[in-house]
């Protein structure tokens, strides 16, 4: 029988977001990416669909499925539905891979028993090894940051339910921050604004691409006009509103403040040699929510600080997290009195 010190385990880097569910397999890069759904029939409470098969199922029979988001903010909110995503997930892993050695990403605000439970739920799911680390030391990792260095680092992932932000120096956590807030509640910003100001519910994929399409974190330089439709809830009818996009604008700088506010806290409990070196090379973003439009550009004028967009911002904590396997002893020496890898063998 092959040891878990065999050549043959695999290491594997998870992204269990909000929104998408992201695995790295070292040495093919990131072989999953879905939506981090699970689909039950109403009329039987089964399971009948997971990951992107859920979202195609809604979109085909909404009124015969429910649908279930194990993660809710960053951490789960139903730990049978993240069972059953993570099962999903690492047999889909494990048709190609043997035996695993798993790192997933957890956000620094999750609590001991929330990681707890991610760790139960991936030894159920068949991790030989399974491990935790911060989300923002991932996504650090995985945006080739050079966090072994003794220089400040300072990486912002902005996912769908959270914001994690963190300041690394050789190989250990300086300033961890974490919010329960990122892409979500801007769609939920939008939503409400377009049902208290035109009396209109939309569906989830129109208000998602209103933020990704005409959305700004800054004043946009031409104020277009953009057309969406909704049910509208004088009459129940099918209905166009237009929308200016400095008003897209306006309804998504408020969420925004808080991913500021959150950003200029790490900066002022960084010690100032590590505050200096951030100031030469700049804060990286990475997450989908660093795709919004302008959004370094918002960062940068608020902090003073330069900001870059990392290469593969949507696939940086999953990556990470399967690199920092490979050092996972000198991060554990490194990275004192930091809750940031747990550890169980069977
Ligand atoms: N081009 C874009 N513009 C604006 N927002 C975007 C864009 N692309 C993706 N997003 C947003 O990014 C969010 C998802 O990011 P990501 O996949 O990093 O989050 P997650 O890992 O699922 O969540 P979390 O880390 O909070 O658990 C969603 O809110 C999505 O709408």
């Amino acid at each position: 029988m092959a040891s878990i010190f065999s050549p043959l385990t695999k290491n594997i880097g998870i992204d269990l977001g909000t929104s998408t569910t992201q695995v790295y397999v070292e040495g093919r890069g990131v072989i999953l990416s879905e939506p981090s759904l699970v689909a039950t029939d109403e009329r039987n409470q089964k399971v009948v669909a997971i990951g992107r098969n859920a979202e195609t199922l809604l979109a085909r029979s909404p009124e015969v499925v429910k649908i279930h988001r194990p993660l809710v903010d960053g951490v789960i909110a139903d730990y049978s539905v993240t069972c059953t995503l993570l099962n999903y997930i690492l047999s889909k892993t494990f048709r190609t891979v043997r035996r695993m050695r798993v790192m997933l990403g957890v956000p620094a605000v999750a609590s001991d028993v929330e990681k707890r439970a991610v760790l139960e739920a991936l030894f159920r799911s068949g991790a030989k090894e399974a491990y935790l680390i911060e989300t923002g030391a991932a996504a650090a990792i995985g945006s080739g940051l050079p966090v072994f260095d003794p220089l400040g680092n300072m990486i912002v992932d902005i996912g769908g339910g959270t914001t994690n932000i963190a300041v690394l120096s050789l190989g250990g956590i300086v300033v961890s921050e974490s919010l329960r807030s990122g892409g979500q509640k801007l769609d939920a910003a939008l939503k409400e604004y377009l049902r208290g100001t035109y009396a209109i519910v939309t569906d989830d994929a129109t208000v998602e691409e209103m933020k990704v399409y005409n959305g700004s974190a800054v004043l946009p330089l031409e104020d277009r006009n953009y057309y969406f439709r909704g049910r509208s809830l004088d009459d129940g009818l099918e209905k166009e509103v237009s929308l200016k996009s400095s008003e897209i604008y306006e309804v998504m700088g408020r969420p925004l403040l808080k991913i500021l506010e959150l950003i200029r806290q790490a900066l002022r409990e960084t010690p100032p040699e590590l505050a200096a070196d951030i100031m030469e090379h700049g804060i990286v973003l990475t997450g989908g929510g660093s795709l919004l439009k302008g959004m370094d550009q918002l960062i940068s004028q608020e902090t003073g600080v330069p900001v870059t967009v990392a290469a593969e911002p949507e696939t940086a904590v999953a990556k990470g997290a399967g690199m920092a396997l490979r050092h996972r002893e000198t991060l554990h020496s490194l990275v004192q009195g930091v809750q940031t890898i747990y550890k169980r063998r069977f």
